[in-house]
């Protein structure tokens, strides 16, 4: 991996005018001092020990008492006085600017942007274009010179507020001046910046004093302080903070400050009112929230989350470079069943009592899916390796969320969250990534729209979904146009809440999960043939649900094997539900040598072992009965017919085109760059094979997966049999459903190494 050498950017001032020399003027010259800024840094200040001190520290080069004197050729001036000095301190620099350069930048480092551009107005007649406001995100509960720190803005955030009219050149410099000192220099509006500085800074400033100010002034402080331990000493660290500065702040941003404690008073009466009523399910549910949210945090902070790493590389710029050849040997475990899992959750949360499950799958999708139901007030415990325990709410009992729900990449939870949101009294909005904002919606707002629910789309169908609460849903016979059991599930989840029957014909068997495991939890739904039905109105009882490997992560570890002379791999209590089984269908008809070993049922869901040794494969018409019943396999299938002996059609998947991506049309491009021979048609696709295990199936070549995890891990297996290294490029996604995949493959003897954006 090529290492990259980050340079700081330099400062090019040549005489800096720091106006108040406390902790934040200080650091500035330390850090500027660190950087080895070259110009000249003077400062004015009140006092004249804060100004002998810095020169004795090194820090300035020399400073006083009066603007006046200091001012003259500076090329830029920083104010760094406490907020309410501020107009004091621009009206009194009015009078001298004229002294300084001619081309002098003004800035500052005001904690609240609207008083201070209020000020410049009242001094100035408008914000001067030469005026940069900002905010350096740093600080520390100490104050004075004596504290500077050179590294105090270093990897923290500088916010500029700069007004429209500021003169672009300006602000340039400013961010030049912080980035020399190791910041992220970001932009926003004065108004956004203030709302949002309320919120992250100075509730939780109010909150510290607040309960320092409390204990101390109750009789036994002594006592208290005496035994106050990390819990205390963790939350009031700010309260020692600079009492000036800080009532400043709270007088400048009296609006947003306030704003933001309404909702803080709001959220702790709940939760008075939760431990006078002694409602643990209410106190689990907050807390299970806020410390997911405080870990979501922590993963942002460290860049750990696939979330993170997506937001922050918006093109998803996670890259596999696969090795050719290696081996594909050993047993293996891989993650719960993304269905399942997702379902689970569902029906645990609509439940009565307490729903434990195992084995569920720790992915971003079926993740996402958990956290919407917090954020519907659900209390959910976990996950802890697999392990989630849910407290149902009942069938009535969810609660309107505070903003739109968040699904990620994962058509199954919106599809499935709107027949369920159907039924609700609350208004609710669905959201997802990119991904899923491009995906057909109008398959299950059409038939939810028969059954009564109100609920918007964007154009063409797409996300997000607006739904309305509170219709009277009324059962309905659907018979559904494509073989989904997404559109299945969404109509049973609607049809629990709306009167009379509601009945689903599916034109082929899909996955049948949301039947069995609406069964498992005691509510009844029948099937005839290809029909399937229930009664709206009835309840749930909770009980333990234990979710099998997921047979579509098995599939790319199946197709490894299958492909790779010499290959054995065994793959644990994997689901063999009959509707999820084309894969081992298909596997078999092209030759492939397969065992089922262990085979035993949990929870309502047959499991076994799945052993698969090397023996050529051959060409194969796949069945189009198989086809909904491998939905999501295609992509590895594609891969296995690659070094297959003949050629391999597929007809009847016209739906691989509105997957995480057109998958037909992304594997195609894929195979063209590795030289698979291949024709693609409307609704499928004829791939040639080479297989002859002496030499390579294929080249490499550097391949997109469009951001579709199948296509990725599809393509990362295909190395197994290339001539050459294969790239995949926006490979992120893996983590939807796979968070695993890497470490398994390498585990298995193939070499497939991580890179990032910058490698
Ligand atoms: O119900 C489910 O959990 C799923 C159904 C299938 O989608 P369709 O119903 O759109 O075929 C499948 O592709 C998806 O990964 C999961
Ligand atoms: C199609 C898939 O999932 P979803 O529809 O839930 O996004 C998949 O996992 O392959």
């Amino acid at each position: 991996m090529a290492s990259s050498v980050v340079e700081t950017p330099s400062c090019n001032e040549q005489r800096l005018l720091i106006v108040g020399l406390g902790l934040i003027g200080g650091s500035l010259a330390a850090a500027l001092r660190a950087s080895g800024f070259n110009g000249v840094i003077v400062a004015c200040d009140p006092s004249e020990d804060e100004i002998a001190r810095g020169v004795e520290m090194g820090l300035i080069d020399t400073g006083g008492v009066t603007l006046a004197d200091q001012v003259a050729g500076a090329t830029m001036i920083v104010l760094a006085v406490p907020v309410l000095a501020m107009e004091s301190v621009m009206a009194s620099l009015a009078g001298v600017l004229s002294q300084a350069a001619a081309n002098v930048v003004l800035t500052d480092v005001g904690s609240t942007k609207a008083t201070i551009r209020d000020c410049a107005e009242r001094v100035f007649g408008a914000v001067p274009a030469n005026m940069v406001l900002g905010h350096p995100i740093a600080g520390s509960e100490k104050s004075g010179v004596a504290a500077a720190n050179p590294r105090l803005f270093a990897d923290h955030n500088v916010i500029l507020t700069p007004e429209p009219g500021v003169d672009p050149d300006a602000v340039a410099r400013v961010r030049a001046l912080w980035q020399a000192c190791g910041a992220n220099v970001l932009e926003m509006d004065v108004e956004r910046h203030d709302q949002v500085l309320a919120r992250t800074s100075h509730l939780p400033h109010l909150l510290a004093f607040s309960l320092v100010d409390t204990l101390a002034r109750q009789d036994e402080r002594l006592e208290i302080f005496r035994y106050a331990a990390g819990g205390f000493r963790d939350f009031t660290r700010i309260a020692g903070s600079d009492p000036v500065m800080w009532r400043d702040i709270f007088t400048a941003n009296r609006e947003a400050v306030l704003a933001s404690l309404d909702d803080f008073e709001e959220g702790l009466a709940q939760l008075r009112h939760a431990i006078e009523r002694g409602d643990s399910d209410a106190l689990i549910a907050t807390f299970d929230r806020a410390s997911h949210a405080r870990h979501y945090f922590d993963t942002l902070l460290n860049k750990t989350s696939y979330q993170a790493e997506y937001n922050m590389q918006p093109q998803g710029k996670v890259t596999y470079r696969v090795r050719p050849g290696g081996q594909a040997k050993g047993h293996l475990r891989v993650p719960g069943d993304k269905s399942m899992s997702h379902r689970s959750i569902m029906l645990g949360a609509l439940a009565q009592g307490v729903t434990e499950v195992k084995g569920f799958l720790e992915g971003e999708d079926s993740l996402a899916t958990l956290q919407a139901f917090r954020e519907m007030g659900v209390a959910i415990e976990g996950p802890h390796q697999g392990r989630v325990t849910i407290h149902g709410v009942g069938m009535k009992g969810l609660k309107a969320p505070a903003g739109p729900l968040y699904v990620g990449n994962s058509g199954t939870a919106m599809r499935l969250f709107s027949g369920l949101l159907a039924g609700q009294a609350f208004d609710s909005e669905l959201t997802g990534d990119e991904s899923l904002t491009k995906r057909p919606m109008g398959r299950v707002a059409d038939p939810l729209r028969l059954m009564g629910a109100s609920i918007e789309t964007a154009e063409g169908g797409r996300p997000p979904l607006k739904i309305k609460g509170g219709a009277a849903l009324k059962g309905i016979f659907y018979d559904m146009p494509m073989a989904s059991a997404q559109v299945k599930s969404c109509l049973l989840l609607a049809g629990l809440y709306a009167e009379g029957e509601t009945r689903v014909r599916e034109p082929a068997p899909t996955r049948d999960h949301t039947e069995r495991m609406l069964n498992g939890f005691g509510y009844s739904v029948s099937r005839e043939g290809d029909t399937c039905w229930l009664q709206g109105g009835g309840a749930l009882s909770a009980g333990p649900i234990d979710v099998p490997s997921d047979i579509s992560s098995a599939t790319f570890f199946m197709v490894a094997a299958a492909i790779t002379p010499g290959a054995d791999i065994t793959l644990e209590h994997v689901g063999i539900n009959p509707t999820r089984i084309g894969v081992i269908n298909i596997l078999t008809l092209m030759g492939a040598n397969l065992e089922l070993l262990n085979e035993a049922e949990v929870g309502g869901e047959p499991v076994a072992d799945i052993r698969i040794r090397y023996a050529p494969l051959k060409g194969i018409d796949i069945p189009v009965d198989q086809v909904p019943l491998a939905i999501d396999e295609f992509p590895a299938l594609f891969i296995a017919a690659a070094n297959a002996a003949g050629t391999t059609r597929l007809r009847g998947a016209e739906e691989l085109r509105v997957k995480e991506s057109d998958r037909i049309q992304a594997m195609a491009d894929g195979l063209a760059i590795l030289g698979v021979e291949h024709t693609v048609v409307d609704d499928g696709i004829d791939i040639v094979g080479n297989a002859n295990a002496e030499v390579a199936s294929y080249g490499g070549g550097r391949v997109d997966s469009l951001g579709d995890h199948r296509i990725a891990m599809a393509f990362a297996i295909a190395a197994l049999r290339a001539s050459d290294d294969i790239i995949i490029d926006d490979c992120a996604n893996v983590a939807t459903s796979f968070p695993t995949f890497v470490e398994l493959a390498n585990k298995i003897g193939m070499g497939v190494n991580v890179e990032g954006e910058n490698d």
